[in-house]
């Protein structure tokens, strides 16, 4: 019961939303007590041991329950948000963003946008050193994973012009490929670059939320079980741009038994 009313709140929010509205503090106070910490429990055994540390726990907004959906307004301030949003750009190595898991041909149609993957390269030749352990003591302090768990990915900046989008998809791999590589994505974290104010929402359509893009504002969730199947309730789409969008993206994952490796 608590769910669904949590879940119709959540949407009540985002219809009210406008630009100048704190909405983010009023969905705090209508939040059920202790739901943040019943669904970290919930969490721990059906997905992932999330932790966060005490002084980020105050700033976690629950938009879903079950499962778990977390917004954290304000992580970065916005001078770090456009110092790698430079990053990208000095790269000179955005590309046409890949899709996992499907044909070229498809993929084109499923991601339009241009991404750069900040390798330790791109990373030390663009002086990204601190920016990019600022990601990852960012996911460290929201406890994903706990602290035995050092499978991350590298970053992924993303641009999204008038226009792009990626269609619905998992973040999660499929049974298949997790057998075949014994690697699945537990936590996506996305960390938004600059404010949207038309276009380019993070949509959920299984859990009715969307998530309008603010600087410095990260969002967390869960693509797969503890066993390393799909969760396909985190379906998302990134909505066709309007004004230009930028994100940073991590995944962290986890080595799955495999019997083909
Ligand atoms: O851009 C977004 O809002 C979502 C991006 C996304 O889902 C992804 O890159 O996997
Ligand atoms: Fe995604």
């Amino acid at each position: 019961m608590a769910r669904v009313w949590l879940a119709v709140q959540v949407r009540f929010a985002f219809s009210l939303r406008g630009p100048e509205t704190a909405w983010w503090r009023r969905e705090i106070q209508i939040q059920p007590e202790g739901s943040l910490k019943e669904t970290l429990a919930g969490l721990a055994k059906t997905h992932i041991s999330v932790r966060p540390s005490p002084d980020i726990e105050d700033q976690l907004i629950l938009l879903h329950a079950d499962p778990a959906v977390l917004l954290i307004p304000n992580l970065w301030r916005r001078e770090a948000c456009e110092q790698l949003i430079a990053v990208a750009r000095g790269s000179g190595a955005m590309r046409q963003s890949h899709a996992t898991g499907v044909s070229d041909a498809e993929a084109q149609a499923l991601r339009t946008s241009g991404s750069v993957v900040i390798t330790p390269d791109i990373t030390r030749r663009f002086g990204a050193e601190r920016l990019v352990r600022k990601l990852f003591r960012d996911l460290a302090v929201l406890g994903v994973g706990g602290p035995q768990s050092g499978y991350g990915e590298f970053p992924q900046v993303v641009r999204y012009e008038r226009g792009q989008h990626f269609a619905e998809h998992q973040d999660a791999f499929n049974w298949e490929q997790v057998q075949q590589d014994g690697y699945q994505r537990q936590a996506t974290f996305l960390l938004y670059l600059n404010d949207v104010e038309k276009g380019g929402a993070t949509r959920f359509p299984e859990l009715g939320i969307d998530v309008q893009p603010r600087c410095g504002q990260g969002l967390l969730f869960f693509p797969a079980f503890k066993d390393g199947r799909q969760d396909v309730r985190t379906a998302h789409s990134a909505e066709a741009a309007v004004d230009e969008k930028w994100i940073v993206q991590v995944w962290k994952g986890k080595l799955v038994p495999s019997p083909r490796r």
